[in-house]
């Protein structure tokens, strides 16, 4: 476990005393800290377009849309005669962060998905695997006789990027394929509304089952809105599955607006905390926001420059740790805002992935702290049962340097971690 950023000398402890087992890949439920993923497995084929190429294909800009086979073969066809398509690379909003927080955390993650039982070289599948890390456990993916997912990656000349998704088998994952002392093992569980929108497929009551575990045990379980419309669509069964099983909600600021009617990012993510413990919300160029929870005796004060919105002073005990709300004798809310990272990077060509990125950080800080509970269980640290090993305003330091680090490497995927000397957890580079 590689612990997210330099700290002060006080917050170490031996991480590197010798294990009496040998490695093995294939995660060890009662040895390991790792974080377990369900997705639906899709490769991510990225092509630069016009808007015009979009208008064509009645592709909605921005968003996640589905198409049926016929189309994408359309698609693919003409992006193939035009000589546009730039890349395969493994993708899936939930397999992204995974494979981010393996990257970030030097660690193990598991991923619970399909994955084309026969892979023949360059096929989708055979791309998924050469570009995920091998820290991610693939042991425990079932087998389809089809492919995998394709996400049709249109990137227009402003760097939005659209998807077109042909599904393939990706919604084919069922219950017998989501061992439970493996979910009862994590740090964390992580999954996405995709399977939401398809309703009749198996991949919905294995996402199902998984929370469950999740919720059996404990385990925090983090979940992402995916797109727009999805929400929209969805937006009351997504609600009640909220309600019920997550602990922290990743949105990027318009699912907010489609999940809570609120365009505001602070007075949405203020709503949200009505349900959930967490809030992540992304804001593109406006920076990211992490509400939550913490107990009014354990509020700790900023001494970064108070700011107002829709919420006055609303980062004042952003030096809070993050707490389950019902762990709180008094919960107070605290807000932690960030504006990106170098005001963004100069140029950017694609903004795929940059909030699956801010994602694993914070799952990062959260298994760090699972994984520094087990081994110091009676370090101050843990005097309160703390979601996160991190205060607000550090997770959001973290989460928006490795937004900016996705924009820059410029794909979905982190292909390398943060620099080891790292100014950006450092006051050095804030006093800039
Ligand atoms: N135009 C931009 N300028 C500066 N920073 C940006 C810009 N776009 C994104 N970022 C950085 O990346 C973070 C996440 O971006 P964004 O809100 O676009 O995520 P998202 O829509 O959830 O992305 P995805 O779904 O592709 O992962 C922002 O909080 C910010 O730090
Ligand atoms: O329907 C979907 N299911 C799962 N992942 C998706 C879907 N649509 C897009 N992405 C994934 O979202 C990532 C960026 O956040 C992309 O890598 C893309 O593969």
């Amino acid at each position: 476990m590689k612990f997210p950023g330099r700290r002060k000398l006080k917050h170490y402890f031996p991480v590197s005393q010798p294990k009496p087992i040998l490695p093995t890949s294939e995660v060890q439920p009662d040895k390991d800290t790792y974080i377990v993923g369900l997705d639906e497995t899709i490769v991510d084929v990225v092509a630069n377009v016009s808007d015009a190429f979009l208008d064509k294909f009645s592709i909605k800009k921005g968003l996640s849309n589905l198409v049926d086979a016929d189309t994408a073969v359309e698609i693919f066809a003409e992006l193939t005669a035009e000589q546009c398509i730039s890349d395969h690379f493994a993708g899936g909003t939930i397999g992204n962060t995974i494979h981010n927080y393996s990257v970030l955390a030097d660690d193990k993650s598991v991923l619970f998905g399909v994955m084309s039982a026969n892979i023949g070289l360059g096929s989708p599948a055979y791309h998924y695997i050469c570009h995920t890390s091998s820290k991610v456990d693939m042991n425990h993916l079932q087998g389809v006789t089809g492919d995998i997912g394709r996400g049709i990656t249109l990137i227009t000349p402003d760097g939005e990027r659209t998807f077109a998704i042909a599904p393939g088998d990706m919604d084919e994952l069922n219950t017998d394929h989501i061992p439970e002392s493996i979910v009862a093992g994590a740090a964390a569980l992580v999954t996405c509304a995709y399977p939401l929108r398809h309703q009749a497929k198996p991949i919905k009551q294995a996402m199902i089952m998984a929370l469950k575990h999740s919720r059996q045990h404990n385990v925090p379980v983090a979940l992402t809105l995916g797109t727009t419309h999805l929400v929209e669509e969805h937006r009351d069964e997504l609600l009640e599955l909220i309600k019920e099983y997550v602990t922290v909600l990743a949105m990027n600021e318009s699912e907010a607006e489609a999940l809570t009617g609120l365009s505001d990012p602070l007075a949405a993510a203020n709503r949200i905390l009505d349900h959930v413990d967490l809030v992540l919300l992304t804001a593109g160029a406006e920076g990211m926001y992490l509400c939550g929870h913490t107990e009014e005796a354990l509020k700790r004060e900023t001494t970064n420059p108070i700011k107002s919105g829709h919420l006055a002073d609303f980062n004042r005990w952003e030096f809070s740790r993050p707490m389950a709300k019902s762990a709180c004798q008094h919960p107070i809310k605290v807000f932690s805002h960030i504006d990106p990272y170098l005001g963004g990077p100069e140029k950017i060509r694609n903004t795929n992935g940059a909030g699956d990125g801010a994602l694993s950080a914070l799952l990062h800080d959260i298994s760090a702290n699972h994984f520094h509970k087990e081994a110091q269980p009676n370090s101050t640290k843990h005097l309160a049962p703390f979601l996160a090993y991190s205060s607000f305003a550090q997770i959001c330091k973290y989460a928006n340097r490795v937004s900016y680090e996705i924009l820059v490497q410029n794909a979905s995927r982190l292909s390398r971690g943060l620099p080891e000397r790292e100014d950006s957890l450092e006051e050095a580079y804030w006093e800039q």
